[in-house]
């Protein structure tokens, strides 16, 4: 349950009046999500989610809401944020910086089908063209960098054989290079549980604040990497097969990412790696963490430095 800060009917109806959204009908809480708050709004001029930052600031938010806003103007499935009367997208309620956004008829799949992978595949290509014209940049938070650090942190604490395969998966990383390979906005973090499905159509992509500029392979590594991934921890080829295929459709692959495709699905499983173990050994004080286990991504790593066939 992740209502951290709690809006009443009279507070949002005062919020609301600097918007032209009509007269407040209903509100409610909903209970998925980890990090932030996030209310259902229905007025009398439709529904919106409703989302109260309780990590980051006013001032950091411009970037994740403009990036939602360029994309949902061009084809990308996402919630559009909606602009108050002066034209903010977030402003405070309640003491957190707030946002409201258009809500989408859709739910995650647990289990997706080749006919979902193809078309999480198209829209995520979809998102990487769109990204092309956007401005604003971002670091990713999440690189080389950041992994060999937090690495640090975790070795004292692993067992020896996964602190040597730890070593040993960042120094594989580190001795490749990426800078040429193509790149633009990813998502970033484009699991099952932040992609809305109505049947087999994309409803909407969520969650964008890991979104940053970076290179684009990377994401297509993050997505199929979980969204392949089977209940034995293995990938499903057709799974595999299925998400590649959509995604070339709308953006083919260059030859040289052709050639780095083993190694970024590595890079992909490492990130995840390293951020499910800190979220284990060091978990985040005062939030509701559902440790998710970071043994599936060591798990994929040994099976891609085994494999021969990336489905390219
Ligand atoms: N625009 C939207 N339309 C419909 N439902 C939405 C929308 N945004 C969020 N939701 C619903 O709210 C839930 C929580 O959202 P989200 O996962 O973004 O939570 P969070 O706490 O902000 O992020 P996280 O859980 O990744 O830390 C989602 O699982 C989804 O069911
Ligand atoms: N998608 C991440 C959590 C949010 O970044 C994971 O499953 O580890």
């Amino acid at each position: 349950m992740s209502v951290y800060t709690s809006v009443t009917k009279q507070a949002l109806t005062d919020w609301l009046a600097g918007y032209a959204l009509g007269e407040l009908v209903d509100l409610k809480g909903i209970a998925a999500g980890i990090t932030n708050t996030n209310y259902f709004v229905t007025t009398t001029h439709g529904r919106y989610v409703l989302t109260l930052f309780e990590a980051l600031q006013l001032h950091e938010l411009p970037y994740y809401l403009q990036l939602m806003s360029h994309l949902s103007r061009h084809g990308v499935a996402c919630p559009a944020p909606v602009a108050d009367n002066t034209d903010r997208l977030a402003s405070m309620l309640c003491g957190k910086p707030a946002c409201l956004v258009t809500c989408l008829d859709g739910a995650d799949v647990s289990e997706p089908s080749a006919t979902q992978c193809r078309a999480l595949g198209e829209m995520l290509a979809t998102l990487h063209r769109a990204g092309d014209t956007f401005t604003l940049k971002m670091k990713n938070p999440r690189g080389p960098r950041w992994w060999s650090q937090a690495a640090q942190t975790l070795y004292a604490r692993l067992p020896d054989s996964d602190a040597a395969m730890l070593r040993a998966e960042i120094q594989l990383q580190d001795s490749h290079r990426f800078d040429h390979l193509p790149s633009g906005v990813i998502h970033a973090d484009l699991f099952k549980d932040n992609v809305l499905m109505k049947g087999e159509a994309i409803a909407g992509f969520i969650d964008f604040y890991y979104a940053c500029n970076d290179v684009l392979l990377y994401d297509v590594a993050i997505a199929l990497n979980d969204w392949a991934r089977k209940a034995d921890g293995t990938i499903d080829d057709t799974l595999a097969r299925a998400l590649l295929d959509g995604y070339r459709k709308v953006r083919p692959l260059t030859a040289e990412e052709e050639q780095n495709w083993p190694v970024m699905l590595r890079a992909g499983a490492l990130r995840f790696w390293v951020s499910r173990l800190l979220d284990l050994h060091f978990p985040p004080a005062g939030e509701l963490t559902f440790t998710k286990d970071p043994a599936v991504f060591r798990q994929l790593i040994v099976d891609y430095s085994r494999r021969t066939d990336f489905w390219l």
